[in-house]
């Protein structure tokens, strides 16, 4: 607020300096950050988008290109139906992601494909993920999100598993929110925190752990103070918004994913951490298309479809927070840190440039309604 109200006042000054008034929105908004003393322009080392869910078939087609178009590397979920459980149907799955990269990219982006756990999967799996080029599992607790009923039921259940996964450098990335049916859906993650992870670290000491998704003070907090090997990833829905925009004039079905949007000042602490200059948090867009008619539903589906806006709307969340010069090591430096990947070499422009976000993108045979659908973007990614 206190923000908007500063550039608001140095928009005006600008324009009564010049005599003028600007001819375009991009003029208005340059007029804006030069008297701010902003830049117009950023230039950063090229991104990667560590929690990315593409589903299959037509929906991958669509949705594909548009983080290629951006991100050196992504994170590939794995909570299809069926989901991927095994090295080779994590090797089937890369296949059809890189059929679906536009031939201009398709030297130039990698997906890095990760296992769902299940309480059966066997430590051998994990050899075989490892040879197969997976670079995580991922832990869904039974029935928290999207399409994940062949989740864990018991983590203790894995524990062979989850031991060879740290052996084999492998990563575990966790949806952290337990699903007890008398746990406040709101208090999910908290009590996670406690009753899940906080058990599983002292299990598995040297595993390193991805919170993803964060969206509580309480999970901000528990991975600043974690020993390096747990960090987290950030979603741009969980640094902007909060749980008033599930209810704005209305039930906002496009507002809904899981972990839900929390309290303001759940907000507050999570894009705190995120632009605090820590290398434990980076960039997931948490990216879930879901076709219009499932969200727009008497049961709708959890996930906002993210990737052609979200590095733009990081950028206007960092500056919110007067911390553009923390956004590339989140999207381009911690990331690639955590997992012992190199960093990417080549750039990525943002420029501030407003544009009005799409009502729709085509989804195979439906469409998707995106995050900040029909709103203004302040910055483009040239
Ligand atoms: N985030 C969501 O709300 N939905 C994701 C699943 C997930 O990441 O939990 C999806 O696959 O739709
Ligand atoms: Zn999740
Ligand atoms: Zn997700």
């Amino acid at each position: 607020m206190q923000r908007c109200a500063t550039f608001a006042r140095s928009y005006s000054a600008a324009v009564r300096q010049r005599r003028c008034y600007p001819a375009s929105r991009r003029h208005l908004a340059q007029a804006a950050a030069a008297a701010s003393g902003a830049p117009d322009e950023l230039v950063i080392t090229r991104p990667d988008d560590w929690h990315l869910h593409l589903r299959d078939g037509a929906g991958l087609q669509s949705v594909v290109p548009h983080t290629a178009h951006t991100y050196g590397r992504a994170v590939i979920m794995p909570n299809l139906v069926p989901p991927i459980t095994t090295a080779a149907a994590a090797v089937d799955y890369r296949s059809r992601v890189l059929a679906a990269v536009p031939s201009s990219r398709s030297a130039a982006f990698t997906p890095l494909m990760t296992c769902y756990l299940t309480d059966n999967t066997a430590p051998e799996e994990v050899l075989r993920a490892k040879e197969a080029g997976v670079v995580a599992f991922k832990l869904y607790p039974a029935g928290a999100t999207t399409n994940s009923d062949s989740g864990v039921t018991d983590f203790t259940k894995c524990l062979p598993t989850l031991k060879a996964m740290a052996e084999a450098g492998l990563l575990l990335l966790v949806h952290g929110e337990v699903t007890d049916s008398h746990v406040d859906f709101f208090d999910r993650e908290k009590v996670f925190i406690e009753s899940k992870l906080k058990p599983l670290l002292d299990a598995v000491p040297e595993l390193r752990v991805v919170m993803e998704h964060i969206t509580t003070r309480d999970a901000a907090e528990f991975v600043a103070a974690a020993p390096a090997n747990v960090a987290a990833s950030v979603t741009p829905q969980h640094m902007l918004m909060n749980r008033n925009a599930l209810f704005q004039g209305g039930l906002r079905p496009h507002a809904f994913c899981l972990p839900i949007l929390k309290r303001e000042e759940h907000r507050v602490a999570v894009a705190a951490a995120a632009t605090s200059g820590s290398s434990k948090f980076f960039l997931g867009t948490d990216s879930a298309p879901h076709p219009k008619h499932a969200k727009e539903s008497a049961c709708g589906c959890a996930g906002l479809f993210s990737a052609p806006v979200a590095l733009a709307l990081y950028a206007h969340a960092f500056e919110q927070a007067d911390a553009l010069q923390h956004l590339e090591a989140f999207a381009s430096f911690n990331g690639p840190d955590f997992y012992g990947l190199p960093r990417n070499t080549d750039k990525v422009t943002l420029r501030r440039q407003p544009w009005a976000v799409p009502e729709t993108y085509e989804f195979g045979e439906s469409v998707v309604v995106p995050m900040w659908a029909g709103q203004q973007c302040p910055w483009s990614v040239v």
